[in-house]
């Protein structure tokens, strides 16, 4: 799976059931991503679906979210979802200003709700043959 699509999704505590509803609905193209997530996230998508292959940073609060910035710079990170929630003041705001600002220093794709979120992993899919898929086109 090594050149499967790396997606990071966070998502702030009153977006998670959204993650949860957004995780279930796109199961079949999200299996075949690498994804990681923040802390918290990450365990709500592992038991929405124990079969996805999701790696836990840490909490966003306690640095997940500069861990994602870090990956992005590094170049490891495809595509970002970012459920935020405009309605409830953050203690680590910076970080999740930080995060989005590496996005689009690097101009990775990021959807921050649920609605562009669809758009995005649809049409990152559909851009994106991984090798091993290729092959199956021409064999
Ligand atoms: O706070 C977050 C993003 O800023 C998300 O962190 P959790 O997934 O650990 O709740």
């Amino acid at each position: 799976m090594s050149d499967a699509l790396t997606i990071a999704l966070v998502a702030h505590d009153q977006k998670k059931d959204d993650m949860v509803a957004f995780v279930r609905r796109h199961a079949p193209l999200l299996s075949r991503c690498s994804l990681v997530a923040t802390g918290t996230t990450g365990g709500r998508i592992a038991d929405a679906d124990p079969a996805l292959d999701v790696s836990r940073l840490r909490s966003g609060p306690l640095g997940g979210d500069q861990q994602i910035g870090a990956m992005i710079a590094e170049g490891a990170i495809d595509s970002l979802i970012f459920f935020v929630d405009p309605l409830t003041p953050m203690p680590h705001d910076v970080d999740v200003k930080a995060l989005m600002r590496l996005a689009i220093v690097y101009d990775i794709p990021m959807a921050l709700n649920a609605a562009t979120a669809d758009i995005l992993l649809t049409a990152l899919i559909a851009g994106h043959t991984p090798a091993q898929d290729t092959e199956k086109a021409h064999a």
